[in-house]
């Protein structure tokens, strides 16, 4: 079963699988109109990319999510502070949740959609590529 979905861009209908390192992709505006979040099918054909990332519906809005511990408050600060860089320079923004004084979680979707775009994908695999491993317990 191959799984199509919509590029951003180009409004063409791409396989998921076409997409090989998405840390090397952009993310893209996503505040056009009538976009449209991708299906369940593309989202679980990306997962496997992403796979320190639980796919999960939250009361039908589809998000990307994952979590860590961090050695202490500030350490979690300093670990959205690297993500809000990222977040920043491809003006796209996860949620950031930091819970319980060192229990972070990280949420992706997109806003604008109601739901999952390549952009989240892009996100999460740039996220897990970035140098906090010092904040971590
Ligand atoms: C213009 C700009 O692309 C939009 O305002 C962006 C900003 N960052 C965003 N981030 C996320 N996660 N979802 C959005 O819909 C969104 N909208």
């Amino acid at each position: 079963m191959m799984f199509h979905h919509k590029d951003q861009l180009s409004g063409h209908s791409v396989p998921a699988k076409c997409i090989t390192d998405l840390s090397a992709e952009k993310c893209v505006p996503c505040n056009r109109k009538g976009l449209s979040p991708m299906t369940e099918g593309s989202a679980n054909a990306l997962k496997p990319k992403v796979p320190e990332w639980e796919l999960l519906s939250d009361g039908g809005v589809m998000k990307l999510r994952r979590k860590w511990k961090v050695k202490n408050f500030l350490s979690g600060l300093e670990l959205f502070k690297i993500v809000a860089d990222l977040a920043e320079s491809e003006g796209h923004h996860p949620d950031l949740h930091l819970v319980g004084w060192n229990n972070v979680t990280i949420e992706i979707w997109t806003h604008a959609c109601g739901g999952l775009t390549q952009n989240d994908f892009i996100l999460a695999a740039k996220i897990d590529k970035l140098p906090f491993e010092s904040h971590l317990k």
